[in-house]
């Protein structure tokens, strides 16, 4: 097939688990999940990419540690190549703002944003919407979430996914990316230590607090922060859990670890104690961005 040089300039947004419950652990060693998933638009990586005759990955970003093979969008370049044998010659440029180790799926967000430009662009070997996201799904498990804009619960591995409204209008999201590198992989076996057989905790949900009481309060009394991760990351890294803390003592409604960690996120009512929360932690030298719903 022959293609044509062509320069595109994609985004890559993060995303949020507002709400992340290990429900059981696989034979693999995979763990099952109930989470919801929330898609932001900052912070963001940019991938500026090259197409053109040829075939073949080159990725060139300012972390060489990036910029091997391992890297998720040479990943999902190689498995799109091998199923569909679209193989275009690509060189792209990453601009990595989504900090690693975060719980805000950057490496899956970026693999996710090559796929679907590597599908639209690939004619009649293009694969139908259960394809890529099972060939996502195999590069990682929030791949599959990142091929689609919409928040949306999970099961699965967090691969199946059910897109969903999200309630939350008027509130501020305050999101903190302390400078900690949280290992996904680390993250899983500490929980599997600390819940041997695989049995997962009762489910430490707190709901929303309201301003004057705590507990349920309408209209979030069905709306739960919750994160099964949260006992294992706070236990290593203390720092987080004070965090939380200041988040809740600077007005959130709620408080809640992001999936693996180390990124925090604070649900607020009011727009002015989320802007105020987050020049505090700017102070501090904690990267802290403002999502309003
Ligand atoms: C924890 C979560 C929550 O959304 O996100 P992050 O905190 O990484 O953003 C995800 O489950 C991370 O998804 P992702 O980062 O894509 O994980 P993968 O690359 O597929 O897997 C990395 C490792 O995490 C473990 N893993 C991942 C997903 C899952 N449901 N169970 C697991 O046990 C496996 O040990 C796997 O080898
Ligand atoms: N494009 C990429 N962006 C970020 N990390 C990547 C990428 N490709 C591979 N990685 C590796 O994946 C690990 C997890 O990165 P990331 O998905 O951003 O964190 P998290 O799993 O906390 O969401 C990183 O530590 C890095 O070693």
């Amino acid at each position: 097939m022959n293609i044509d040089r062509e320069h595109i300039t994609l985004t890559a947004g993060c995303k949020v688990n507002l709400y992340l419950d290990i429900t059981g652990v696989r034979e693999n060693g995979y763990h099952d999940l109930l989470t919801l998933f929330v898609p932001l638009p900052e912070p963001a990586d940019t991938l500026t990419v090259d197409l053109g005759p040829g075939t073949g990955i080159r990725i060139d970003c300012g972390n060489q540690a990036l910029c091997g093979e391992d890297n998720t969008i040479a990943r999902a370049y190689r498995a799109f190549a091998q199923a569909t044998g679209f193989a275009p010659a690509a060189a792209v440029h990453l601009e990595k703002r989504i900090p690693t180790g975060a719980g805000l799926g950057g490496g899956s967000s970026d693999a996710a944003c090559l796929l679907r430009l590597l599908n639209d662009r690939a004619g009649n070997m293009a694969l139908d919407a259960q394809k890529l996201n099972a060939l996502a799904a195999g590069i990682g498990a929030d791949v599959p979430f990142f091929l689609q804009d919409s928040p949306a619960w999970a099961t699965g591995i967090g691969e199946r996914l059910t897109p969903t409204a999200l309630d939350l209008k008027g509130f501020t999201l305050l999101l903190l990316c302390p400078r900690v590198h949280v290992s996904t992989v680390w993250a899983y076996r500490a929980w599997d230590a600390a819940h041997p057989g695989g049995r997962p905790g009762e489910k430490g949900a707190e709901y929303l607090t309201c301003g004057t009481s705590a507990g349920k309060c309408f209209p979030c009394s069905h709306f739960l922060l919750h994160n099964s991760f949260e006992g294992v990351v706070f236990g290593s890294f203390p720092e987080l859990r004070i965090f939380k803390e200041r988040l809740l003592r600077n007005g959130a409604a709620g408080a809640v670890l992001s999936g693996s960690g180390a990124s925090l996120c604070g649900l607020f009512r009011q727009h002015t104690d989320a802007a105020h929360a987050a020049d505090e932690f700017r102070r501090d030298n904690i990267p802290a961005f403002i999502h309003s719903f």
